[in-house]
């Protein structure tokens, strides 16, 4: 099992053991303010690479360095302060080593293979399944459905944990009760320290509030209630999966000052975001169009343009009317600051900026800018991309090909979807949409594009492959789909998908990359269903 590479955290846990140590050397408040700032970095980087436990012994040392954040003349701290922090620095920095580190008598695997074609289709993950006794039936299945979509199972019990569970993506513990038990509770404990990169979840608790509560304290971080599907748990894993390799936010400052860019810009780099710079917001909107920054950070007073006047540029253009868009000014008149938001700014904040905020801020809006895309463009049923997303970004695919770019169209359609819809009813014709969504996630790589087309119509785009490997792939998905059991009242039904492919650059635009792709699929179902096709074929 693969353990994080130490070279995720070094750079980070370097800057953060050299900013304590000036500070311990030096004393003074702006010391302190830079190693808090290193804290919070690591906090948010722990955050983005999904590391629960280590998020939250960073946020107990951010908590404890916060409250002497305040008081200029309370540096240096007391002997006493100093050796409280330093005690929670080694805890942290001690757990980073057990998570990047093999445990002892264990020895590192040797570096994956280099990537072979066939490989990069997979995505291995392991997962931990703690069972009661008596629970077994739901346990297998789980298991079953956590095989089917890539992962590897790792089974114990609660009487007997593994001797050496190594840093699973997730643990889920299937208990006898609702209610964990002391026991229970005690051993989710110990997984919470032996695995503190992983996600702990819970599976079956009842809704109130102290039970949930005892659980959170002994380390889980999602406890599924009693009336939600166990195999809810499934999709929530592949977006674990997912968010993994989630893009970097990215910044636009406008900003005429270049100390003052330079700044702001180094600040954000230290939190994982990034950015670019403009001193003349005459630039501005050819800027917007080669970045395509998720938030502009805008100085109030520039030469030609104010922030406001080209805030209130921006806000008449439908493509940036949500763009979020941050003041930056030394002004402190409330009246003014009330005027620039109304023309059009999100927030407002004062120069010289403060180190731990900005980025704060910068990020919370960010992510809320990028939830609102994401329900935009993401079919409800599926978390895949709606049918008008998946062509906007194929035919964006298409524009932004080089020179020897290769690339395939996959449709993919579920056979005789109406005969299941009529005979199990439309839920479970939605679940087994649903678990072909989960199959395909699962299986294919982050740059491939994944559309929900139509309702049981699928289209992808696998970025750098011919059809020869994309055939190997899809059929690989299909026959893994026709043995998939999807569970109705009555039992267990299968399902099979047809697929027709084509490929770029042979076929050089979006449209007829799915024109041909779709009469392969006509083809596909005509030869008998259950197959992949080509076309031209
Ligand atoms: N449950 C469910 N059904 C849907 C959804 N969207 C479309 N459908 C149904 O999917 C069925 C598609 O049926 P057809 O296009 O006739 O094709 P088919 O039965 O799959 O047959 P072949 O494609 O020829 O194998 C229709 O009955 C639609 O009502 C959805 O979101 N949920």
């Amino acid at each position: 099992m693969n353990k994080l590479p130490q070279h995720f955290f070094e750079d980070r846990l370097h800057i953060l053991r050299t900013r304590w140590e000036q500070y311990l050397a030096g004393g003074c408040h702006e010391q302190f303010i830079e190693f808090v700032v290193a804290v919070n970095s690591l906090a948010e980087h722990f955050s983005r690479l999904r590391l629960p436990g280590l998020v939250r012994l960073c946020e107990g040392l951010e908590n404890a360095v916060l409250t002497h954040i305040g008081e200029r003349h309370c540096h240096p701290l007391p002997a006493s302060d100093v050796a409280a922090l330093q005690r929670q620095l080694d805890t942290l920095i001690g757990a980073v080593g057990t998570t990047t580190r093999p445990a002892p008598g264990i020895e590192r695997r040797a570096e994956p293979p280099p990537p072979a074609a066939d490989i990069d289709w997979v995505k291995p993950r392991v997962v931990g399944l703690v069972s009661a006794i008596g629970r077994e039936e739901l346990t297998d299945g789980l298991e079953r459905q956590l095989r089917f979509f890539g992962f590897e199972v790792i089974r114990s019990n609660w009487a007997s944990p593994p001797a050496s569970l190594d840093e699973p993506l997730a643990v889920l513990f299937v208990p006898a009760g609702a209610d964990a038990t002391d026991i229970e509770l005690a051993l989710i404990g110990r997984y919470r320290q032996a695995c503190p990169a992983s996600q702990l979840f819970y599976l079956g608790v009842n809704a109130r509030i102290e039970p949930i509560v005892a659980l959170m304290r002994a380390g889980v971080d999602v406890a599924v209630p009693v009336a939600e599907p166990p195999s809810t748990v499934v999709n929530r894993l592949l977006d674990l999966v997912q968010t993994h390799e989630q893009e970097r936010y990215r910044v636009l400052v406008v900003e005429d000052s270049r100390v003052a860019a330079t700044l702001i810009r180094r600040t954000l780099a230290e939190h994982g975001i990034d950015s670019e710079s403009i001193g003349d917001p005459g630039t501005l909107l050819e800027a917007l169009h080669d970045y395509r920054p998720d938030l502009i950070l805008m100085d109030m007073y520039m030469p030609r343009f104010t922030g406001v006047e080209a805030t209130r540029v921006l806000r008449q253009m439908s493509a940036y009317q949500s763009l979020p868009i941050i003041y930056l000014s030394g002004e402190s008149d409330v009246g003014m600051q009330v005027e620039a938001l109304r023309l059009g700014g999100d927030q407002f904040l004062i120069k010289p900026f403060n180190p731990v905020l900005l980025p704060a801020v910068v990020k919370t809006q960010i992510a809320r800018f990028r939830e609102m895309q994401r329900s935009s463009q993401v079919d409800g049923l599926t978390g895949l991309l709606n049918h008008s997303t998946v062509k906007a970004r194929l035919k964006a695919m298409v524009e932004a090909a080089a020179p020897g770019a290769r690339f395939t169209v996959t449709m993919l359609d579920i056979d005789h979807f109406k005969a299941i819809n009529d005979t199990y009813g439309h839920p479970v014709g939605d679940q087994v949409i649903r678990g072909l969504a989960w199959l395909l996630k699962a299986r294919l790589r982050d740059t491939d594009l994944i559309g929900r087309y139509g309702g049981e119509e699928f289209l992808i785009a696998l970025a750098d492959a011919d059809l020869t490997l994309t055939h190997t792939v899809i059929d690989r998905i299909r026959a893994d789909f026709a043995a998939l059991p999807h569970t109705h009242p009555g039992g267990a039904l299968h399902a099979t998908f047809s697929a027709g492919m084509s490929a770029f650059p042979a076929v050089d635009s979006a449209a007829a990359l799915t024109e041909f792709a779709d009469a392969a699929l006509l083809n596909a179902k005509r030869l008998g269903r259950n197959r992949v096709e080509s076309s031209p074929g």
